[in-house]
């Protein structure tokens, strides 16, 4: 049978025949092998791993269990050689973290009775693979983290970093600070169940947004280092991320970055390479004028590993990308690949296909870490297929992997867990204009069934397959909402369950219309008409009770093919049934549209939240670089009042160089006076007279760094 390993193996010989499978091992070499490696396979093989039986040799290159094998084992890190003949099996690893590699394909060997006789050579692409738990939101619990090691050990991960946005002991106000007696014995926990899982647990700290160049910072941010050791991190790593003013100097950074490396990276015995995230950690950003990144390259210690997430923000790795920033950097990168992260898209769930990076990148980066969402559960689909492209890149088949994650992650559920899947991929408009495919097998049969059905003749096979696609959506939502497997992950995802059977309700429902019109049949289409009129409200107050945040509040679903497609075969309806019965009903409902215009490059493509009498801008998680001139300009669809309007810079100094006005006309404009309140938010409001248009300006001489927390106006007749 073809052999089916997590990651896939780079060299596997199989000779077609397999052994039943031993009922006893006798395992020779215990001694000297990796502990963790012994401990594993004690846990897997129970009590049919002893002194008698099928010969199971295990051991490190060098050990005398496998000194027959030493030829074969690959000379790479993490590399290891199996074999399974009718005479031994052999599990040989290059280092220790290899020999427990081997156990872990082992066990995957094992199948329907049967052990297959086969030889494999393997090692992975990258040094450093896994995940970096750097996003904004609600930082993962600790049993969702232990779960997650599990996971990384499962799938031949090495790295977790561990730097949630929003723990204050990581980032400010905290980051001087020893951790509480509670919270430091979870993260001593944590190591301990890392090592298990031959996983590096490596502890980042953030302390940009308020680090003062003095010893006193510096002792504080080694003290700190210090007691997360004795906790047991053995792995460390410095953030200067989304932080501006004295914090992103970059020789400053680099002072501080080599003070570290030589006086406690290089002095302990057993930590591993410095990593720290810059400031400029993309291309986009990076400004040669600045001399940041070459400051980087030709002053930070070679050693220290330096992290990049691409071209942009959020952007897919290529190999002309990374060859560009090993020549600033002059070391290869350590790439945060910020995928499957949602904090910028918080309605959202990223539940599709890892692809888009280059497979020929391997030779010019040292690590690549997923950025996952806040789900941490539902990140293992992606995390899942980053170990198996990080492991072995040539052979990597986006499709392929992504199916098997499913089948890994929701066994019991695989039909139901992909439907849900292939619909909620897509990010939706984002200020980083990152997407995603999404339903792209249903998409091509709903564009030409609506192109039909406008001009009056479409396809039945097309009706008939679009309302097959919405009954599976309905019937995945309610398998998955009572699914007992993997509950954890279910928690996460049910507000979107919800929408999810809202939406295959309403599709099935709006096709009906389309049957009822063409039979004249009014009762019925009235029936149908009310019902996707009340699915669609119950969607809306779902959106309103669940998942609240102040970025992205709410819970989307499906809505790059299918919420599209159910508006407009609703609206072709009615207004064809209109048209036939001389009656007005109404659409449905969809705010009216307000509209942005900036010459600040970064809010160019900030998406808006319209309601009823409010326009929010969506927060923004980076700084934000604020040419002098900059201007950000709100067009209402209408003249209306402002009751009320309020933004929050998040700037320590005063915003004197800014100024917000209001117009009628986009011609003349008048100044609104902002008041700051007590946590620093600027409000104003303008009912003189009804206006169309709202403007904030930068007036002052110079560039200005904000981050735009908050940016709302309410507006009334
Ligand atoms: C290096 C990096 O991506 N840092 C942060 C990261 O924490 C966010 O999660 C990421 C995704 O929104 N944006 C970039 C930036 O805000």
């Amino acid at each position: 049978q073809d052999i089916k390993v997590q990651p896939s193996p780079r060299q596997v010989n199989v000779t077609g025949k397999s052994m039943t499978i031993p009922v006893a091992f006798r395992l020779v070499g215990e001694q000297e092998a990796n502990p963790h490696a012994i401990a594993l396979l004690k846990q897997f093989l129970g009590d049919r791993l002893g002194t008698e039986g099928f010969p199971l040799y295990v051991g490190e290159k060098g050990d005398r269990a496998v000194r027959g094998a030493k030829r074969l084992i690959p000379d790479h890190p993490e590399g290891y050689y199996l074999s399974i003949t009718d005479k031994a099996i052999m599990l040989a690893g290059n280092d220790e973290r290899g020999t427990y590699y081997a156990v872990r394909t082992f066990m995957q060997l094992f199948h329907e009775g049967h052990l297959p006789f086969v030889g494999i050579q393997d090692y992975p692409d990258v040094r450093f693979r896994g995940v970096v738990e750097g996003f904004y939101g609600t930082p993962w619990s600790h049993e969702a983290r232990l779960r997650q090691l599990q996971f990384y050990g499962e799938n031949k991960l090495n790295t977790y970093i561990y730097g949630p946005k929003d723990d204050p002991f990581h980032s400010s106000p905290n980051w001087r600070k020893p951790y509480p007696a509670k919270e430091a014995a979870r993260l001593a926990e944590l190591v301990k169940v890392a090592n298990e899982n031959e996983v590096d647990f490596v502890w980042a700290i953030h302390p940009g947004l308020d680090i003062r160049w003095e010893t006193s910072d510096r002792d504080s941010l080694m003290a700190k280092f210090e007691h997360m050791y004795d906790l047991g991190v053995r792995s460390f790593a410095v953030f200067f991320d989304d932080i501006s003013g004295e914090g992103a100097k970059a020789d400053r950074q680099v002072e501080l970055l080599n003070y570290i490396d030589d006086h406690f990276v290089q002095v302990k015995p057993d930590v591993t390479p410095l990593i720290v995230c810059p400031t400029e950690y993309n291309k986009g950003w990076a400004r040669p004028e600045s001399g940041y990144l070459a400051t980087i390259g030709e002053k930070l210690n070679p050693s220290v590993e330096v992290m990049w997430t691409g071209d942009r923000v959020i952007s897919e790795i290529t190999r002309e990308g990374v060859e560009w920033i090993r020549e600033q950097i002059k070391r290869p990168s350590y790439i945060w690949w910020n995928f499957p992260v949602s904090d910028y898209v918080r309605d959202h769930l990223l539940l599709g296909e890892v692809y888009g990076n280059g497979k020929d990148i391997a030779g010019s980066i040292s690590g690549f870490v997923a950025n996952p969402m806040e789900w941490a559960e539902a990140s293992k689909l992606a995390i899942y297929c980053v170990a198996d492209y990080t492991w072995n890149m040539q052979s990597y088949d986006r499709f392929r992997s992504w199916y098997r994650a499913i089948r890994a992650i929701m066994p019991e559920n695989v039909e139901a867990f992909t439907v849900f899947a292939r619909h909620n991929s897509d990010l939706g408009e984002n200020v980083h204009r990152f997407r995603r495919e999404e339903s792209v097998e249903i998409q091509p049969v709903a564009e030409r069934f609506m192109k039909g059905y406008r001009e009056g003749h479409y396809d039945e096979r097309d009706f008939l397959a679009l309302q097959d696609e919405f009954e599976r959506v309905a019937e995945a939502a309610d398998l998955l909402l009572i699914d007992r497997e993997n509950e954890a992950l279910i928690e996460e995802i049910t507000p979107w369950l919800h929408q999810f059977k809202i939406l295959g309700d309403a599709g099935q429902e709006a096709l009906a219309m389309i049957k009822a019109g063409e039979r004249g049949d009014r009762e019925l289409f009235l029936r149908k008409y009310n019902h996707v009129k009340a699915l669609r409200k119950r969607s809306y107050e779902l959106e309103r009770q669940f998942n609240q945040n102040p970025y992205q509040p709410g819970v989307k679903t499906g809505t790059t093919v299918l919420q599209p497609l159910v508006l407009d075969v609703f609206t072709e309806a009615t207004e064809r049934f209109n048209r036939q019965n001389g009656t007005d009903l109404p659409l449905l409902a969809d705010y009216s549209p307000c509209k942005l215009t900036t010459n600040v490059p970064q809010l160019e493509h900030l998406p808006l939240q319209v309601y009823p009498s409010r326009v929010h801008l969506t927060p923004l998680l980076e700084v934000v670089k604020w040419p002098a001139g900059g201007y950000l300009q709100l067009e209402l669809d209408d003249a209306y009042r402002i009751p009320g309007t309020r933004l929050n810079f998040d700037v320590k100094g005063d915003l004197s160089w800014g100024v917000m006005e209001v117009s009628a006309d986009g011609e003349t404009w008048q100044t609104v006076t902002l008041t700051r309140d007590a946590r620093g938010r600027l409000n104003g409001k303008w009912e003189d007279t009804p206006v169309k248009f709202v403007r904030f300006t930068n007036t002052g001489e110079g560039e200005q760094q904000v981050y735009l927390r908050e940016f709302y106006v309410v507006f009334s007749l």
